[in-house]
């Protein structure tokens, strides 16, 4: 779907961002691309809307090099999500998610029903905050309204540099639950930039993890955490891999027991929710235990005790490095 081949990015002053990059992302896929600041990973991405032009080397889109496409058609088949979202201050948050669908000719009752339905998807009732101005929002709303909008083109590609940057880290990890959850409905591919390693393990289906300019090791989340590739990436994942697998590792039926006769358990998560929520959840219950819902239907599936936590990390011990 998105194809690098040998592309180098070399700025006027004579910085070299990035060079001889060579690797593909999947239709559907979601790829981060992690790494230090400065490591060239927004100018990658910015290479694929033509933001910014390579210096050498080529990228297809769906096999097709964009260096010949429109940059304003090109841009309309790629949407794109920053991390300070832009939204139109003077624009209600359904205008806001309406507009790229109105520029290009979608009537304006069908574009504003689109983007209501949008912003049900991201988790904003549009008859709650469909009519407030984007400073009338928490950064995390902000933040889905962007995403929302960004959706709303319906781009079979999309780029997101820090989409959930600006937000603290409960907010920040319910956001990209939500989002994984959005992203197993409409499948777009996807090229993500953070620099933080547990948001690339979360969301990405594969991670590129950037050394300077060049890709260090690109592979699915596991081998990363398990089989560091080079030394560079084993110390840039760190020491504490074991804690960062509780980020990334779902609560599953099997860690669970069964609920007591009658027990109505006072904290919950949903079944799928990640270990770490599980574990903050947890440790707020003085009765050790907590309930792990149907996310669909709501109903107790059964009860996580500090012992199925441990049962889940053991259950995803990545391969040996
Ligand atoms: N217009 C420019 N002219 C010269 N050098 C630039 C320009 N834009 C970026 N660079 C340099 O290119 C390198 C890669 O920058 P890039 O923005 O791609 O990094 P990044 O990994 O996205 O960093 P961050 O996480 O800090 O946003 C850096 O050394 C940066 O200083």
């Amino acid at each position: 779907m998105i194809r690098f081949e040998h592309v180098t990015k070399r700025y006027p002053d004579g910085t070299t961002a990035v060079e001889d990059l060579s690797f593909e992302v999947a239709e559907g896929e979601l790829v981060t691309l992690v790494g230090p600041s400065g490591c060239g990973k927004t100018t990658t991405m910015k290479m694929v809307n033509r933001l910014i032009e390579p210096t050498s080397g080529r990228i297809l889109l769906n096999g097709e090099d964009i260096a010949a496409a429109d940059p304003v058609e090109l841009r309309r088949r790629i949407g794109y999500v920053i991390q300070q979202v832009g939204l139109f201050p003077h624009k209600t948050v359904l205008e806001n998610t309406a507009t790229v669908p109105q520029l290009t000719g979608t009537p304006k009752a069908r574009a504003r029903a689109r983007a209501a339905e949008l912003l049900e998807l991201v988790g904003l009732d549009p008859a709650v905050f469909g009519g407030r101005y984007p400073e009338q929002l928490s950064g995390g709303q902000r933040q889905r309204v962007g995403v929302a909008r960004a959706l709303a083109a319906d781009p079979p590609v999309l780029l997101m540099d820090e989409p959930f940057g600006a937000v603290d880290p409960v907010v920040r990890e319910r956001l990209q639950n939500e989002f994984l959850t959005l992203q197993r409905t409409v499948r777009k591919t996807i090229l993500l930039v953070t620099h933080d390693l547990e948001e690339a393990v979360r969301l990405g289906d594969r991670i590129a993890v950037y050394g300077e300019g060049t890709i260090e090791q690109f592979a699915r989340p596991a081998a990363v955490l398990g089989a560091p590739a080079t030394d560079y990436v084993a110390s840039f994942v760190g020491a504490d891999r074991g804690l960062k697998r509780l980020a990334v590792t779902p609560v599953g039926e099997a860690d669970l027991a069964e609920a007591r006769d009658g027990e109505v358990p006072a904290g919950t998560v949903t079944l799928g929710a990640s270990l770490r929520e599980a574990l903050s959840a947890l440790l707020q219950e003085d009765a050790g235990r907590i309930g792990v819902t149907d996310p669909d239907s709501g109903a107790l599936v059964g009860v996580l005790t500090p012992e199925g936590v441990h049962r889940a990390l053991r259950r995803a011990e990545p391969p040996a490095a």
